[in-house]
């Protein structure tokens, strides 16, 4: 949906001023951050949690937009993206480990997403499944390889309540929180965070390809076994895989 004066009425950018490609952390400060790797990057547009950057990578237009935290403002952000020009998009993200193996500063390429949150449910059934783009995945992984960053590769949780997934033994609702926790972590689940159930649903309704790269802050689940529990908040490597993923679908579709 567009102002009067062409603009997104949430993210504020018009037509053609972002690329066919897009970063998308949730939190606005990390823009700045992945802006610095894009050549000649532009701040197009600073709206509610919505700030934008367009810039270059190999000649070729790429921009950065926040989409804030949890599902509803990620998806807001996603549309009004596509509406603006852009199909690919790579979300760069935070989240905390579930599986025992997965331990802070550890990197995780999410192949799909556990639908536990509310706005991909007013995009498709509930049986409609949460998937990453192949293409996009493949990308991540060959980068993070590149890298040499311990990562992960598999499905993550995502929910709407962060201190539901926190301290879920304090909410009013604990058994059915505990339990599902439970039976995610037996099925493989990696980490848990907000947006990428949302953003796949919503990429799959608009034919647009999204992937997933997340830094794991740290495991509660370590914590709770005894473990060692380092906290990691460095998101510069996530940021790198994701601009060199960026950096082969761009060639690759040169
Ligand atoms: O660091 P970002 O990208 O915001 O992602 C994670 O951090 C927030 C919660 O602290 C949620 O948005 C969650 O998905
Ligand atoms: O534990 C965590 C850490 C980051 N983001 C989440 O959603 N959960």
């Amino acid at each position: 949906m567009k102002n009067s004066d062409g603009k997104q009425f949430h993210i504020g950018v018009r037509h053609g001023e972002v690329g066919k490609y897009v970063l998308l952390p949730g939190d606005p400060k990390r823009c700045e951050l992945i802006a610095k790797y894009l050549d000649n990057a532009v701040k197009i547009a600073d709206e509610r949690e919505y700030i934008t950057y367009t810039g270059y990578l190999d000649g070729v237009k790429v921009s950065v937009t926040s989409t804030g935290i949890g599902g509803p403002s990620a998806a807001i952000a996603m549309q009004e993206l596509v509406d603006a020009g852009a199909d690919t998009f790579i979300r760069v993200g935070t989240c905390g480990g579930m599986d025992l193996n997965v331990q802070g500063g550890d990197l995780i390429v999410a192949t799909g997403a556990i639908r536990m949150e509310g706005t991909s449910k007013e995009y498709a059934p509930i049986e409609f499944p949460a998937v990453a783009d192949y293409e996009i995945v493949s990308a991540l992984i060959q980068a993070a390889k590149e890298a040499q960053i311990k990562s992960h590769v598999g499905v993550v949780h995502c929910k709407d309540s962060f201190y539901g997934q926190r301290f879920p033994e304090s909410m009013p609702v604990s058994n059915e929180l505990q339990g599902k926790w439970k039976a995610w972590i037996e099925l493989g689940c990696l980490g848990s965070e907000m947006e990428s159930a949302s953003l796949f649903t919503v990429a799959s309704y608009l034919k647009v390809r999204c992937g997933t790269i997340l830094l794991t802050v740290a495991n509660q689940e370590r914590e709770r076994v005894g473990l060692s529990n380092h906290v990691i908040h460095d998101i510069e490597p996530a940021i790198q895989v994701a601009i060199n993923a960026v950096k082969k679908l761009i060639e690759d579709e040169k």
